[in-house]
């Protein structure tokens, strides 16, 4: 791992990535909450809240979106992506190439890798390219490490989430996202498996925004340097006020009672 090859998305070594890559990954469905956030401008937007150090975005969005944002958010472009509407094993087609992603002014990309999957082999070797490709940049490399299919029941558990932690590490990612184990103590090991690479905390869908920021401020306790969030922030009615109260839990470190309080009062 390159020293300090994430800096340029995070903030003292902390980081907050919106991530936007919804529209690919299950479609339009994802924005029947809040209708608004259908429009990509809509989430830039969000992106410019100071507890945001990123967006991650496929290749289409970024032309046609972040020139108009280039000085205010950083740019995470994911290079692979697949729709739902694939039923097969789970794979992910590369859309983008790093050498294109440095074109287009991003400062780290991001590859998801499905270990476990049949398609494995081809993802490690499809990581590969994009990870020389990102060194030769400069640019960071975020791996969205979901362990899931064939003979793999529970892409949850601890141990899996641990071993898609240490995936991370061992293929060259400085950041590696997993899904939340469900307990700190589980994340603590996830984290202690990646070593240097740092670990961010996936979303998912949690309407209790307490129970939610309890699980965030669990995985930073855990040693977890942030969280990459869709639809936990842009499905919610008001997006900037989980924002605040995400800074507060991420960057001081307030319990999460305490968070939506400092969130209420900034509203
Ligand atoms: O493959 P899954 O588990 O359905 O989720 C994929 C989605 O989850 C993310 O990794 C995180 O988004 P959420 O915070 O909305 O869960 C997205 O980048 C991606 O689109």
């Amino acid at each position: 791992m390159l020293p300090h090859a994430a800096d340029d998305i995070s903030r003292d070594g902390k980081s907050l990535i919106l991530a936007y890559d919804h529209g690919i990954e299950h479609g339009p469905v994802d924005f029947e909450p809040n209708p608004d956030t259908a429009d990509p401008e809509r989430i830039f937007e969000l992106a410019t809240h100071e507890a945001v150090t990123s967006v991650a975005v496929q290749k289409g969005l970024a032309e046609a979106y972040y020139p108009a944002y280039e000085d205010e958010v950083n740019l995470l472009l994911k290079l692979n992506g697949t729709s739902n509407l694939w039923r097969g094993e789970p794979d992910s087609a590369v859309n983008c190439t790093a050498e294109y992603a440095a074109e287009l002014g991003a400062d780290a990309i991001g590859f998801t890798v499905y270990g476990g999957s049949n398609h494995e082999v081809e993802m490690a070797e499809e990581f590969r390219e994009a990870q020389e490709g990102a060194r030769e940049h400069d640019m960071g490399v975020v791996m969205w490490s979901y362990p899931r299919g064939q003979g793999l029941r529970n892409d949850g558990s601890p141990d899996v989430i641990s071993y898609g932690a240490r995936l991370g590490l061992e293929l060259g990612a400085d950041v590696v996202k997993v899904k939340y184990p469900g307990s700190a103590e589980a994340m603590g090991h996830a984290v202690e498996m990646a070593g240097p690479a740092d670990v961010v905390m996936s979303g998912g869908t949690m309407r209790d925004d307490e129970a939610f920021l309890r699980n965030v401020s669990n995985a930073i306790d855990a040693g977890a340097t942030g969280i990459a969030v869709g639809r936990n922030v842009f499905q919610r009615d008001e997006p900037e006020r989980i924002l605040d109260a995400l800074e507060a839990v991420i960057f001081q470190e307030v319990d999460p009672a305490e968070a939506l309080a400092i969130a209420e009062s900034e509203d």
